[in-house]
């Protein structure tokens, strides 16, 4: 990993129907995090936003995709930024927003990384296409628009090729998928430590099976995408979509830890903190807790 980290916001809410999640950049900054890069010896650049257009100025159609057309526009902008970030060769450190614009940071970093294991640490497992979506919002479908299913428009952001490998995909803390999405699991060979692992093996051994499958596919990269919804709603209650029985502060920081001990991770994006749900910026502390042991702070 590069010891520049270039941070790049990404105000956008269009993936799903709750306002609030546009203010995840802003919280998640105020929370500290500049400083706790800092601290930890990272020259830190701050990008600041994609620009991402006013919600109110947008009137709703009735599609099936909703807000398709800012989605796109939202992550067609991120793709080429975080492609201008890895070029570079600074380490991008993404700030949702929903979790749609991880279909933009992939697309942008599948232009330097061939063969990237993806972490997706996450309550689901946004595997969804528009064939499948219970609920036609976008922020449940960036993994499968990833691996190139879904959309046209969507799977070719930047690029018409699939933008990872649907086996270096490792998702941690999977407690809520859809019908659609178990299928994809079981068809596409995609690697899934769901709660009912994690209590079982305990995240030690989560992590080390995560770190050694990723060392044995020889991935030339590694992406984190950071669900804050993946933790239990105790600890991060800021979240659109929470679902009981998750991971907790204690296992997500070691998860983290083991993560930084690797060295092998490359990038990283945090999504899905909303301000307006949370309780006086609790979920953006996690996250920038969490940024901090995932850069490499120890307790001693
Ligand atoms: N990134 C998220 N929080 N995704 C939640 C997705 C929820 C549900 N699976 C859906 O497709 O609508
Ligand atoms: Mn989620
Ligand atoms: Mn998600």
């Amino acid at each position: 990993m590069n010891r520049k980290i270039s941070i790049v916001g990404v105000p956008c809410d269009y993936g799903q129907q709750r306002r609030g999640v546009d203010m995840g950049p802003s919280a998640i900054r105020y929370a500290g995090l500049q400083q706790r890069l800092v601290n930890l010896g990272f020259e830190v650049e701050d990008e600041g936003n994609i620009q991402v257009i006013e919600r109110n100025a947008i009137d709703q159609k009735d599609e099936k995709l909703l807000n398709l057309d800012e989605v796109i526009k939202v992550n067609t902008a991120l793709a080429e930024k975080v492609y201008e970030v890895v070029k570079k060769d600074h380490t991008p450190l993404v700030l949702g927003g929903d979790h749609s614009i991880a279909i933009g940071t992939l697309a942008g970093l599948s232009m330097k990384y061939k063969n990237m294991g993806v972490i997706w640490f996450d309550a689901h497992a946004d595997l969804n296409t528009p064939e499948t979506t219970p609920s036609g919002n976008i922020h449940g479908m960036p993994l499968a628009t990833s691996i190139g299913l879904g959309h046209k428009r969507l799977t070719s952001i930047l690029h018409g090729e699939p933008k990872i490998k649907a086996e270096n995909i490792i998702i941690i803390g999977g407690r809520s998928i859809d019908e659609g999405e178990r299928e994809l699991i079981k068809t596409r060979g995609i690697k899934i430590y769901t709660m009912h692992e994690i209590d079982r093996l305990g995240m030690t051994h989560v992590m080390e099976e995560t770190v050694n499958y990723f060392k044995q596919n020889q991935i030339d990269g590694m992406h984190l995408s950071l669900d804050l919804d993946a933790l239990d709603p105790l600890y991060t209650p800021g979240v659109g979509t929470p679902v009981a029985g998750g991971i907790t502060y204690r296992e997500s920081h070691l998860a983290m830890e083991m993560i930084q001990e690797s060295g092998l991770l490359t990038s990283a994006e945090f999504v899905e903190v909303n301000p307006i749900l949370d309780e006086r910026n609790k979920t953006a502390d996690v996250a920038v807790a969490l940024i901090g042991s995932l850069f490499g702070e120890t307790l001693v």
